[in-house]
């Protein structure tokens, strides 16, 4: 053996284990520290800190065409109304429904383009309830059309459901005493599949993006899969509304438009005293365990979007958001004045602004316009705050005067709707 080595067993020989074991750990951490020193260094190019340009070069117009899947109770009214006044803005047409249909395609039957009114064709915008179906979509909308919808935590818009649609859900009707709790102790008591608006009560988003609602991912893990493969075939964003300005943030870039043309009022929103402060964590468990395709589709997309927002820059989403907020502010307080409020409808004057109320037990709150507002601030202010029931029905009104139609009697569809569930708002009930 060299003399070197010999040196080196004699030394070795002479420390206990434990200094060994030292030796191996302060290596181990010098080699630890080093490595993370070099991903210290790549940080800022994994989580950029500063916004990419949004515009490319040259810069990229704004995009025309987009149909946005308006999903049930998941903040789609008030992304509705961003999207009808671009359109306005920009002189778009808006595919409305027939009035057979009401203001929705005659949900909740498959969407299909003969629910369109005829003044309304070809549109570049569609933004109104329906059940998604690829194909008759792709054969209203033009070629290149943009599609995005939004989602909301399920447990969040069950409670919101099973409120608004009370009187309407014969699921929700039988249970005593209106009770939540009750329902989801043993809903299928209460639900019986294939009747009357039974959607509502189950599965709601998988229904209304075209799945089957009765689909159960424990028993059937591959239909989830298939659905999100579906959604993320069509669908370029899918909005989360807790997120609700972030999404906006990733909107207007999706579409290249102005941070102004995304400002908002909160629309469709319940009265506190129509609402779960808060929902106690075992409802919530029960309502994603009885809705779990809805949680399945929830919890993927919601994945994917905190990835969207990282590859478009987390700061920078961030700060987006932040000046959204705060143009947002400034806009309604100078639509609404100093100290802009949700009101209840029977405290609005402006019948234009009256939110539809789904029931006595249920107040939805929407905005009023000052006393003695006019002139062209006032008008983008009531646009601003305009229900849906209105804006749908003046929307209808004025592209039918462009495309000079004159106002008659409406053919009825072969095969009408069941009902609609949305009426004038309760103050104009019976007037
Ligand atoms: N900006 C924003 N952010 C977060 N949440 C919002 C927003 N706008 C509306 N909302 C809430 O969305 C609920 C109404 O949803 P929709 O307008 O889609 O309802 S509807 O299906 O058209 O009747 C309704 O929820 P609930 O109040 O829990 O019922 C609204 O409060």
């Amino acid at each position: 053996m060299p003399p070197i080595l010999q040196h080196v067993q004699q030394a070795t020989k002479m420390m206990s284990r434990r200094k060994i074991l030292l030796l191996v750990l302060g290596c181990s951490t010098v080699s630890l520290l080093i490595h993370q020193g070099a991903q210290l260094s790549w940080y800022p190019k994994l989580f950029p800190l500063s916004c990419p340009p949004l515009r490319d070069s040259p810069p990229r117009p704004k995009h025309m065409t987009v149909a946005f899947l308006k999903t049930h109770k998941t903040a789609g009214t008030t992304v509705q109304n961003i999207l009808f006044r671009f359109a306005e803005r920009h002189n778009l047409t808006v595919a409305l429904p027939h009035p057979s249909c009401e203001h929705q395609f005659c949900y909740p039957r498959n969407f299909s383009a003969h629910f369109v009114h005829p003044a309304t064709r070809p549109p570049h915008m569609l933004a109104s309830h329906l059940r998604f179906d690829r194909a008759e979509l792709e054969r209203l909308m033009p070629p290149g059309t943009v599609y995005v919808t939004i989602l909301r935590e399920p447990a969040a818009m069950f409670e919101s459901l099973f409120s608004y649609y009370n009187q309407y859900c014969p699921a929700f009707r039988r249970v005593p005493n209106a009770s939540l709790e009750a329902f989801l102790r043993a809903p299928e008591a209460y639900y019986r599949a294939g009747e009357h608006f039974a959607m509502f009560a189950h599965n709601t988003l998988a229904y209304d993006l075209g799945g089957d609602n009765e689909r159960s991912p424990r028993d059937d893990a591959a239909y989830l899969a298939g659905l999100i493969r579906q959604v993320e075939e069509v669908f370029s964003l899918v909005m989360i509304a807790e997120y609700f300005d972030e999404s906006l943030v990733l909107l207007r870039r999706l579409l290249a438009w102005d941070l102004d043309d995304v400002l908002y009022a909160k629309l469709n929103a319940r009265a506190a005293s129509s609402r779960l402060a808060a929902i106690p964590a075992a409802l919530a468990r029960a309502a994603r365990a009885w809705n779990a395709l809805d949680a399945g589709l929830y919890d993927h997309f919601n994945a994917t979007f905190w990835r969207r927002v990282a590859s478009a820059g987390r700061a920078c989403v961030e700060r987006e958001a932040r000046e959204l907020r705060e143009a947002r502010e400034r806009l309604l307080r100078r639509c609404f004045g100093e100290e802009p409020v949700l009101r209840p409808a029977a405290q609005i004057r402006t019948k234009q602004l009256q939110p539809w109320q789904p029931s006595r037990k249920v107040d939805i709150m929407g905005y009023d316009l000052p006393s003695g507002g006019a002139g062209p601030a006032t008008e983008a202010c009531l646009k601003l705050a305009m229900p849906e029931v209105q804006y749908s029905s003046y929307l209808l009104r004025k592209q039918k005067r462009r495309g000079g139609v004159r106002a008659r009697p409406e053919p009825v569809l072969d095969n009408p709707p069941p009902r609609p569930i949305r009426a004038l708002p309760r103050g104009l009930q019976g007037h």
